[in-house]
Order: structure tokens, then sequence, then C-alpha cells
């Protein structure tokens, strides 16, 4: 018997960042969007826990007990008292170390999918706090849609959305750590301001309204991501010359969010981007897209 749990995607509308804290670090306005591109997390009782993944972008996936995955399943049989022997196999279609989120969503995906198949039953808030255990933004792949996260991110307040939002990322050649981008973030930006939410980009989510969003939009780890990741700019440049509202890097990056005014115009945006040579390769997604769900 097997358990298998879609995990979508996600990009920051807003990402606002304070200073570094003593524990290293930083306080959010971190507003996720779940988008519509997944991750497939399957899970069958074996021997012992492996992970095995297939997908174009596989061969950057650790298999070792440091994949998310790995990490949600030994976490959950720990709190209940049972070994973790399970087969892991993670169908990836979300872009690997790129700013969305992809090993937070199958950290989420392996929670769920695990839960079910050991029938361990726990509670929603259970799952919330091994997801904050597991890194700051597991605790949003499972929850999906749209929240703001507060603290380093993980305390989350879900958010109205008023219809759908289509979607361009383009896909960089090559990744971009986290922490390196927080270290970057810091050394640009001496004095950050404590961080708060945009009430017009809250507005603009609640109401659908695209160009509202558009016009809101707003990444500070932006700067940082293009300082370690120059050739970025000539990314975003081609996906504004080909239509797109707004421009922006996804989270830490390297991936590059681009809002199209409707599913017709993202296509064609992502054509352009494919044809530009500044990225490996263009997707088109809409969101919001829900949270972990059990297929
Ligand atoms: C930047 C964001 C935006 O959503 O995501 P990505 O774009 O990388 O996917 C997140 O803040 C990434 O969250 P996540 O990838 O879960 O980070 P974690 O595993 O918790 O932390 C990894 C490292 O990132 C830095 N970090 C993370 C979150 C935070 N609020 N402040 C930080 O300084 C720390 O250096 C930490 O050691
Ligand atoms: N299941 C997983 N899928 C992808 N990367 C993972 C996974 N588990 C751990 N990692 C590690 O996390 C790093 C960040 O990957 P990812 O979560 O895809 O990107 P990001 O943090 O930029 O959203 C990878 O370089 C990899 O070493």
């Amino acid at each position: 018997m097997s358990v298998t749990v879609r995990v979508p995607a996600k990009v920051n509308v807003q990402l606002a960042v304070g200073a570094a804290r003593a524990d290293g670090f930083h306080d959010l306005a971190n507003v996720f969007l779940a988008v519509g591109l997944y991750d497939e997390v399957t899970v069958t009782p074996a021997e012992q826990l492996r992970v095995t993944c297939s997908g174009p972008d596989a061969a950057q996936v650790p298999l070792d007990r440091t994949n998310l995955a790995a990490r949600a399943a030994e976490l959950l049989a720990a709190r209940h008292g049972r070994t973790a022997d399970v087969h892991i196999h993670i169908a990836k279609d979300i872009p690997v170390a790129g700013g969305m989120a992809g090993g937070s969503a199958d950290g989420a995906g392996a929670l769920v999918a695990c839960d079910a198949l050991w029938g361990t039953e726990a509670s929603r808030d259970e799952l919330l706090d091994i997801c904050a255990e597991l890194g700051s933004d597991v605790p949003f792949s499972l929850v999906g849609g749209a929240a703001l996260g507060t603290g380093r991110g993980e305390q989350l307040e879900v958010l109205e959305v008023g219809g759908a939002f289509h979607w361009v990322f383009a896909v960089a050649d090559g990744g971009l750590s986290t922490p390196a981008v927080y270290r970057e973030f810091d050394r640009l930006t001496p004095e950050a301001p404590a961080p708060k939410a945009s009430a017009a980009l809250l507005d603009a989510l609640r109401k659908g309204d695209v160009e509202a969003l558009a016009g809101a939009v707003a990444n500070d780890l932006q700067p940082a991501a293009l300082s370690l990741f120059p050739s970025l700019s000539g990314t975003l440049a081609a996906g504004t010359d080909a239509g797109a509202l707004a421009a922006l890097v996804s989270g830490s990056g390297p991936t590059t969010a681009f809002l199209a005014a409707d599913a017709a115009s993202a296509r064609r945006i992502a054509a352009a981007l494919s044809a530009s040579g500044t990225c490996r390769t263009a997707r088109v997604a809409d969101s919001p897209a829900p949270g972990a769900t059990l297929l």
C-alpha cells in the first residue's frame, strides 16, 4: 500500500526582511502565495528509510537523511514511538534551490503522507509544529493558498484571495543558497527597519486585482540575489519587455517570477522568455494553489 501527496511551490509576493536576530534568523513579513507547480511525494512501507527522486532536476536533490522529506518522516516517527521504515519517492517538478520552496514542499508532503500511511492521526497543530521544526517555509507548504508569515516566516495567518493570478517562472541555470542571500542582504542593508506587510498588497490579493498586485509586489532579498547572480537583471528585463505587469525574484532566487494580465499573456511571456536565452526554461502556473493534498 502506498500514499501519495501533492504539494505546491510558492512565490513571495511580498518579502519584507528585518535585521538579523540573535538566533541568526531574520524577522519577516512574508506574504506567501502557493502556485500550481507541484512535487508529488509517495511513501510505501519498506525495511528501512530510503529516498528516491525522479524528474529533470533529480540529480541535485540529496537522497540521504538531510533530505527534508526524510527528516519529516523521522520527526513524525520519533514523536509516535515508531521507526521511519518507509520508501519515500519524490516526483520533482519544482525547480531545485530556486527560491520556490521545493524542499519545504517535500517535507510537508512526506509528513502528511506518513501520517496517513501509519495512521498516526497527528492533529493539524502537531503537523504545523513539526513543519516549523523542519524549516521556516515548511508550514506554508502544508497550508497553501495565501498566507502572511511572521516571525521567521513560520507563524501563519491565512489570507483571502479574491481571484486567480497568472504567473510565469523563469528557471535559472544554477541555484542560490538561501543563507548566502540573507548574508548578502545583511551586508547591503546595515539598518533594516522592522518588516511590515503592505496594506495595499493585502487589499490587492483580497480583491483579486492583478494591476494593484503588480504595483505592490516587493522583495527585500532581490538586491542581494541580483548582487550574487547579476545576470538575473537580464531575465527580469526580458519578461518586462514581453509584457509582464510585474517582474521580481522569487524569494531568495534565482527563479524569477512574472505576473501576467491573463492566461494568454502568460503563455506569450513564457514563449518570449524561453526564446530570450536569459533563462534555462520558463513555466506558466496559476495561483492560488491548494496546500499539501492526499491524492
Ligand atoms: C527566503 C525564503 C522566503 O520564503 O525562502 P526561499 O526563497 O529560500 O525558498 C525563506 O525565508 C527561507 O526559508 P527556509 O528555506 O525554510 O529557511 P530555513 O531552512 O528555516 O533556514 C535556512 C537559513 O536561511 C536563513 N533564514 C531563513 C529564514 C529567516 N526568516 N531568516 C533567515 O535568516 C538562515 O540563515 C537559516 O539558517
Ligand atoms: N526534498 C528536497 N528537494 C530539494 N532540495 C532539498 C530537499 N531536501 C533538502 N534539500 C536541500 O535544500 C536546498 C534548497 O533547495 P530548495 O528547497 O529546492 O530551494 P529553496 O530553498 O531555494 O526554495 C537544496 O540545495 C538541497 O541541498
